[in-house]
C-alpha cells in the first residue's frame, strides 16, 4: 500500500465567477505521487479553474487544497517552487530562441553557470529541440512549441507537473508524439503529472486514474479500465431515423431492457445506448423489438464500452454534446 501523502489533494473546491457562473461546485481531486492523473471533461466543465487554484493562480471561494504537501492558500510560494505548469497558451517568448527561453526560465529558478547549461542542453536533447535551439520560437511548428512548453515547465525539476490540455490544437502526428513523451516522463522520472483533457482517448491512454468532471465536480473516478469495466457487457449503439418523444422513450426503454441479457437503455436524441451481456447475440432481438415498436433504425453497432459510454452513464448526456453553452446555462441555472 502507498503510505506517502498524496501529491495533490483538493477537497470540496467551490469557485463562482461574476455573472453567477459556478465554475466549481464541490470539486474533489486526490493524486498519488508518481502517477499520471487525468481530469477529463468537456469545455467549461471546470478543469482549468481547478488547475488555476492548484497552481496558486486563483483562490477558491471555499474548500482546501494541498500540492506536494503544501497548502495552496497558506504557502503559495512553496507550492510554486514544487510545481511545473504548462498552461493552455504557450508561455514561451516567440522572438527569443528555444535555448534563450529555457535559459531565462532556469535563471528565474536560480540556476546559473554550468548547472544551467547542463540542464538546458539536457532538456533540448530530451525534447528533440537541439537542432532548433538557436531559432526563434515563432518559426517553430505547433508540436515543437508544445515540446518547448513542457521543457520550460520541467527546468527546475518540479515534483508535480500540471499539463492543461497538452495536445489541444496539435495535428494527429504531433499529438501521438506528445503522448509518447508524456508517457516517458511519467515512467522515467517518477514525476506526478496532473493533466486536463477533453479528449477521451488521451485520458484513456495516458492517465492511470481518471476523474470525469462535469459542471464543476467529479462525477466518477477510477482507472480507465475499471470505469469501463463497471459497465457490464458490450455497448450497443442504435441510431434511429427520428428522435422518439418522451412517451416513446419510456416505451422503448421498457421493451429493450425486457429482453434477455439487455441491462440498460439510455436515450440521447436519435441515439440509444444499451448494454448487453453479449452485444452480437442480443442484436437481432433488439432490432426486432424496435421494429415491433414501429421505429426505424438508421444504424446499429456493437463495441466494448468506451469512456464516452462511462460519461453518458454518469453525466446523463453524450460527451460531444456537453459543450460550454450547455454548461453555462446549467451552471447559472437551478443545478
Ligand atoms: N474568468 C472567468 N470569468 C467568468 N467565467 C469564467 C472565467 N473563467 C472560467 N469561467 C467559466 O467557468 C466555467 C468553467 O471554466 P473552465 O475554464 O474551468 O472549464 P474547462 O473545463 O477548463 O474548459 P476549457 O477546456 O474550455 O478551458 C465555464 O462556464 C467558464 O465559462
Amino acid at each position: 500500500m502507498n503510505t506517502r501523502a498524496p501529491a495533490v489533494q483538493a477537497r470540496q473546491l467551490v469557485k463562482t465567477y461574476p455573472g453567477d457562473v459556478t465554475a466549481l461546485n464541490g470539486m474533489d481531486v486526490t493524486v498519488e505521487p508518481g502517477t499520471v492523473f487525468g481530469l477529463l471533461g468537456p469545455n467549461g466543465a471546470g478543469k482549468s479553474t481547478t488547475v488555476k487554484i492548484l497552481t496558486t493562480l486563483a483562490r477558491p471561494d471555499s474548500g482546501t487544497a494541498t500540492v506536494a504537501g503544501h497548502d495552496v492558500l497558506r504557502h503559495p510560494d512553496r507550492v510554486r517552487r514544487a510545481i511545473g505548469v504548462v498552461a493552455q497558451n504557450s508561455g514561451a517568448d516567440p522572438v527569443a530562441t528555444g535555448r534563450e527561453n529555457l535559459r531565462l526560465q532556469g535563471r528565474l529558478y536560480g540556476l546559473r553557470g554550468a548547472a544551467l547549461n547542463r540542464r538546458v542542453d539536457e532538456l533540448l536533447d530530451r525534447f528533440t529541440l537541439t537542432e532548433a535551439a538557436g531559432r526563434q520560437v515563432k518559426g517553430y511548428s505547433g508540436g515543437m512549441r508544445r515540446r518547448l512548453d513542457v521543457a520550460l515547465g520541467l527546468v527546475h525539476r518540479p515534483e508535480v507537473l500540471f499539463l492543461d490540455e497538452p495536445t489541444t490544437g496539435l495535428d494527429p502526428e504531433a499529438r501521438t508524439a506528445m503522448w509518447d513523451e508524456i508517457g516517458r516522463l511519467a515512467g522515467e522520472e517518477g514525476l506526478t503529472i496532473l493533466l486536463t483533457t477533453h479528449y477521451l482517448e488521451e485520458a484513456d491512454r495516458l492517465a492511470e486514474r481518471v476523474a470525469i468532471v462535469d459542471r464543476g465536480r467529479v462525477v466518477v473516478e477510477g482507472t480507465p479500465d475499471s470505469l469501463k469495466g463497471e459497465l457490464r457487457g458490450d455497448a450497443v449503439h442504435v441510431e434511429l431515423r427520428e428522435a422518439p418523444g418522451e412517451a416513446g422513450r419510456t416505451l422503448l426503454a421498457g421493451a429493450l431492457t425486457g429482453l434477455p441479457g439487455v441491462h440498460e437503455a439510455l436515450f440521447d436524441g436519435r441515439r440509444i445506448s444499451a448494454r448487453a451481456d453479449d452485444g452480437a447475440a442480443a442484436m437481432p432481438a433488439l432490432l426486432a423489438a424496435l421494429e415491433r415498436a414501429g421505429v426505424t433504425v438508421a444504424a446499429a453497432t456493437v463495441a466494448r464500452p468506451s469512456l464516452d459510454d462511462v460519461y453518458l452513464r454518469y453525466a446523463g448526456r453524450r460527451y460531444a454534446e456537453a459543450d460550454t453553452t450547455d454548461s453555462l446555462a446549467l451552471a447559472g441555472g437551478a443545478r
